[in-house]
């Protein structure tokens, strides 16, 4: 998927692109502040900072066409400046036949300037220094980390905006419509509408994947461990029902317990709450009835932070997982939340565990589909959680790159619950299985069992694939 990174970032190797980020930052904060600084009649050095700022382009190599398409942003500000003269307060004057306003004019001369030189010196910044770069310039600057992560966010946010957005226009496009025409306005207007619901729900499923690896609001946190309960079970849920903030029931009373070291597939139909479940087994989703606890602690919210650090959620969505820069502080976010001491150390041997050392410094977002599902898969890793939960781990993946996860999966020795409709991979790797049907466990069992039952999967719309037999 390519996101903001392509869109305000333009790749290349000029001295611009080469110099220190925090150089660059510096330079370009000053610039901003100088221009902010200058007082608006001084005209003929607004002229000279235009001529500064299209030379740095020149010395970049980015076309000035690049930097005239990304400052329509700026296109609220210009109508402003434009309806200031007329609407300003007088003396007024005339100026081509129009009577205009001189402080109006003035003040909207000032936000023209002012405001186009700023957005274009922000955009040479962006242009000329990846992201991930730009938030080690932050660093290097010392600027205090809720900052850089307010700005990470932010980032990451322009990322799934521009994601869906094209992720749109192919599905429109490939499906005949192509909105250059007048007449499709509407169309085109439609579109935002769900862009921005789709934007707001992908977001959202971002928080809820940070949430989910320890976030609270503020980077870093303490590593204190709640006791457990001796003896108790990995897992045990009770009577778990829950409906969505529209209405829809998903869960309709699920009992399960896992005990620890098992490996447990959850199976069933599209739409039949394995999701739901999953969501809720640390504490992402919560708000219904019943109960749930992880080695005898209850999922409460006194619990939550513990319960998170035991329990290791892996997201059917490797895009919804990864928000950070870099893969290696994506790997980071979780240990840090949970104040773990060796973070670049867990990091390390989980990149390895899924041998993915080598794109440590890469962008998450320049992965291939499953390079990022093995990354999704480290980042849970390096907190070393009790529990492995995972969504459709093996979604995507080449044959061999399944194979490889396979045999990651059995090396590994926490207890798990996948939830998957790969019933071979459900067979290879979890020795039991749940099947969920309706919001609630319909069977329950080894999973040769279950897969053996032909009518029993018939009548919960699971099929073993062609040619697949049970020796
Ligand atoms: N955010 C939501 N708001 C409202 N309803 C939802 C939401 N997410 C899921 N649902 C509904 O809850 C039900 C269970 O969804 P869930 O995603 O848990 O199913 P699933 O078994 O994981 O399906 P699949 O195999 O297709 O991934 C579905 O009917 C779905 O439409």
């Amino acid at each position: 998927m390519s996101g903001a990174h392509d869109v305000l970032h333009h790749a290349g190797d000029s001295p611009v692109h080469r110099l220190a980020p925090h150089v660059k930052i510096l330079v370009a904060f000053g610039a901003v502040l100088g221009v902010v600084a200058t007082p608006r009649t001084w005209f003929p050095l607004f002229g000279v900072y235009l001529l500064v700022v299209v030379a740095v382009w020149f010395v970049a190599r980015v076309p000035p066409l690049w930097f005239v398409k990304r400052a329509v942003i700026e296109t609220p500000f210009v109508v402003l400046a434009f309806l200031l003269p007329i609407f300003g307060t007088d003396p007024r004057t005339d100026f081509l036949g129009l009577s205009v306003s001189v402080e109006g004019s003035l003040a909207g001369w000032n936000i023209l300037a002012k405001g186009t030189l700023g957005v274009l010196i922000s955009l040479t910044l962006a242009a000329t220094t990846a992201p991930g770069e730009l938030l080690r310039g932050l660093q290097t600057l010392r600027v205090p980390a809720p900052l850089i992560m307010i700005a990470t966010l932010m980032l990451r946010y322009g990322e799934v905006v521009v994601g869906e957005a094209k992720r749109m226009r192919v599905a429109r496009i490939s499906r005949g419509d192509d909105p250059r025409f007048l007449w499709q306005a509407g169309a085109v207007a439609r579109s935002v509408g769900t862009l921005f619901i789709r934007s707001y729900e992908r977001g959202e499923r971002v928080h809820l994947a940070m949430v989910s690896r320890g976030w609270t609001g503020s980077p870093g946190g303490s590593a204190a461990v709640v006791a457990e309960v001796a003896a108790a079970p990995a897992l045990e849920v009770s009577k778990l029902a829950f409906a969505y903030p529209d209405g829809h029931q998903a869960l309709f009373g699920v009992d399960l317990r896992v005990e620890r070291g098992e490996r447990v597939a959850v199976l069933g139909p599209n739409g039949a709450g394995k999701t739901t479940f999953a969501l809720h087994l640390n504490g992402v989703l919560s708000g219904g009835s019943g109960s749930i606890s992880v080695a005898g602690l209850d999922v409460t919210k006194k619990n939550l932070r513990e319960i998170r650090r035991r329990v290791g959620l892996v997201f059917q969505d490797p895009d919804d997982q990864l928000f950070c820069p870099t893969v290696a502080e994506d790997v980071a976010f979780g240990p840090r939340n949970f104040g773990m001491s060796d973070v670049d150390s867990r990091v390390r041997k989980a990149l390895s565990a899924v041998g993915m050392e080598s794109v440590a410094d890469r962008s998450p977002l320049h992965l291939s589909g499953g390079q990022r599902r093995r990354v999704a898969l480290a980042t849970v890793l390096a907190c070393a959680p009790e529990i492995l939960v995972l969504d459709e781990p093996s979604a995507n993946l080449e044959p061999v790159a399944r194979r490889e996860l396979a045999e990651l999966l059995l090396s590994l020795a926490p207890t798990m619950l996948m939830v998957t409709h790969d019933l071979p991979f459900a067979l290879q790797i979890c020795p039991r299985s749940v099947l969920v049907d309706d919001g609630v466990v319909v069977a329950d069992g080894p999973t040769r069992e279950i897969l053996a039952d032909a009518a029993l999967l018939a009548r919960h719309r699971l099929e073993l694939p062609y040619g697949f037999r049970l020796d």
